[in-house]
């Protein structure tokens, strides 16, 4: 394609949509959650923003949402076994611990006893009553994405992870392999008889307890979203498990932002490609031509043309300690380049080149940033702990359970320490949520309920009572910090606020007249 009509698609792919599209797609959005909001512009120069149809009570549920998509973050990977499409925790509290003390580098308990954990051949008192579903691999066999049943699991290979995959490609007849017991052999196949089932015609084995630690092991990849020097490019005669490889070892050395644009790409290339593939079988008879293959790009990008985007080397604030703005934004365009590099690696296609433009890639990154909310999900293990310490008042255990359970869990407990609290963190990309704007004085807030909501969908509840028409905010940031603080940590969302709060704060220290 000549690089006139490139730049083109990539302008209209970020052209803002037109409203009647970007409202019919919201529309569904809101039908599809069954909620009683809707999104319309706001009056006050923040664009659009989430209105309630009906008045909510306080701590009522006012948003509930799958994300599109997410990721947890590399460094937390070895703190929590999650489910990679939902978040869920999985496998079981006793593997929950054995994965985290054995990511440790010198936890101080016997890695045997650890191994018998994870195989089930050791277990916690009581441990039966913080019940998970057990851990599925991927239908592609890479150790990288765990579920938490098969329906996930294909629900993911389907709607990205087939393109992302790093495992050898499934083989439809094969049957599900035995597996043998040994105590640092492959893990015994302990899905239900109808998973079982679902697993066979894919190679869904169980991974080796080897294969799996080996995959967490060099997930221990140092600091979040900090930069690092530009690498160099892949080599390019790459096969395509290894520069999946390099790709996800680069995003999980530098910044895990980069797992979610790559997941956002093969999703809108799998559904482009399966509109085009429409096309072809429509009984017309005739190759998809390049009008086609733009057409469907256009349809497939929907979800994300509607979004707020900004390019991500622009919209980052500069940090207070980086010397240089030019140098600062100059390495952050690099470090996007290299991963973009990485990823046209493996996932190229020639048929939707737009999709593989820096500018693209850049906006993509500047709308997680601009729009993401982080993911939180509770781990069992700190519920188990809490009810196992002989001094809290238990209800769920008998004293004697509750003795078994301090006795035997303590060293493990201690051998985890501040730690064994840890949940899953992580970022996700939300289609309504990321439609709300933020007040420092919200009516909303995101918040997990303990036992409630065990999944990395977004939760949105009331913190006072809304009235029916008002629009529903979140703070972006810590809202209980002063003015200053405040507006300087909006800085990365480019706005200044004006809510009620904010002017009176102003009006406070006379810079305003309310
Ligand atoms: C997550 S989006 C919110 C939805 C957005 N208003 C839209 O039209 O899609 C975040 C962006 O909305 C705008 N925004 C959110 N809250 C705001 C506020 N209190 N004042 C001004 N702009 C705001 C900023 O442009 C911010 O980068």
């Amino acid at each position: 394609m000549a690089e006139k009509d490139l730049r083109s698609q990539v302008e209209a792919l970020l052209r803002p949509v037109e409203p009647a599209v970007a409202q019919a797609y919201f529309e569904q959005v809101i039908q599809d959650l069954g909620v009683p909001l809707s999104i319309r512009e706001t009056s006050d120069s923040k664009g659009r923003g989430v209105f309630c149809n009906k008045a909510f009570e306080a701590d009522a549920l006012v948003i509930k949402e799958p994300p599109l998509v997410g990721a947890q973050h590399a460094a937390n990977k070895a703190d929590a076994l999650v489910c990679s499409r939902c978040f869920t925790m999985i496998g079981s509290l006793e593997q929950q611990m054995a994965h985290r003390l054995l990511s440790m580098e010198s936890p101080g308990i016997n890695p045997d006893y650890l191994r018998g954990l994870w195989l089930g051949a050791a277990t916690l008192p009581c441990s039966d009553k913080f019940p998970l579903p057990k851990l599925v691999t991927c239908l592609g066999g890479c150790t990288y994405n765990i579920y938490c049943s098969s329906a996930c699991a294909k629900v993911d290979w389907a709607s990205c992870h087939s393109l992302l995959c790093s495992g050898p490609p499934p083989q439809p007849d094969d049957p599900v392999k035995e597996q043998s017991s040994s105590s640092d052999g492959p893990i015994k196949d302990q899905s239900s008889s109808s998973e079982a089932a679902d697993h066979a015609g894919t190679s869904g084995h169980r991974m080796s307890f080897g294969d799996f630690s080996h995959a967490r092991e060099a997930q221990k990849a140092p600091g979040l979203a900090s930069l690092v020097p530009a690498m160099k490019i892949a080599p390019p005669a790459m096969g395509k498990a290894e520069a999946v490889r390099a790709f996800n070892g680069h995003a999980d050395g530098t910044n895990d932002i980069f797992h979610l644009a790559a997941q956002l790409i093969a999703g809108v290339l799998l559904r482009a490609d399966r509109i085009i593939q429409g096309i072809s079988a429509s009984g017309e008879a005739r190759e998809a031509s390049p009008q086609d293959h733009w057409a469907a790009l256009q349809e497939a990008w929907r979800p994300f043309a509607v979004a707020c985007k900004a390019l991500w080397w622009d919209c980052m604030a500069v940090p207070a300690d980086a010397a240089d703005e030019e140098n600062f934004r100059g390495s952050v365009r690099q470090l996007a380049s290299d991963s973009l590099e990485l990823l046209r690696e493996f996932l190229y296609d020639e048929r939707f080149p737009a999709l593989f433009d820096l500018e693209l890639y850049g906006s993509i990154i500047g709308m997680f940033e601009l729009n993401n909310l982080s993911m939180h999900v509770d781990s069992p293990v700190e519920t188990y702990a809490i009810l196992a310490t002989k001094e809290s008042l238990c209800c769920a255990f008998d004293p004697t359970e509750q003795y078994m359970a301090w006795l035997v869990s303590k060293p493990l407990l201690d051998a985890l320490g501040d730690s064994y609290a840890a949940g899953c963190e992580g970022s996700c990309f939300y289609a309504l949520q990321s439609c709300m704007n933020h007040s420092c004085d919200p009516n909303t807030h995101a918040y997990k309920r303990a036992g409630v909501d065990t999944d990395g969908s977004a939760i949105i509840l009331a913190k006072r009572a809304i009235e029916a028409g008002e629009e529903i905010c979140i703070s972006y940031i810590e809202e209980s910090e002063p003015h200053h603080v405040r507006q300087s940590m909006l800085e990365d969302y480019a706005f200044t606020c004006s809510c009620s709060r904010c002017r009176a704060d102003l009006a406070s220290t006379g810079k305003i007249k309310v």
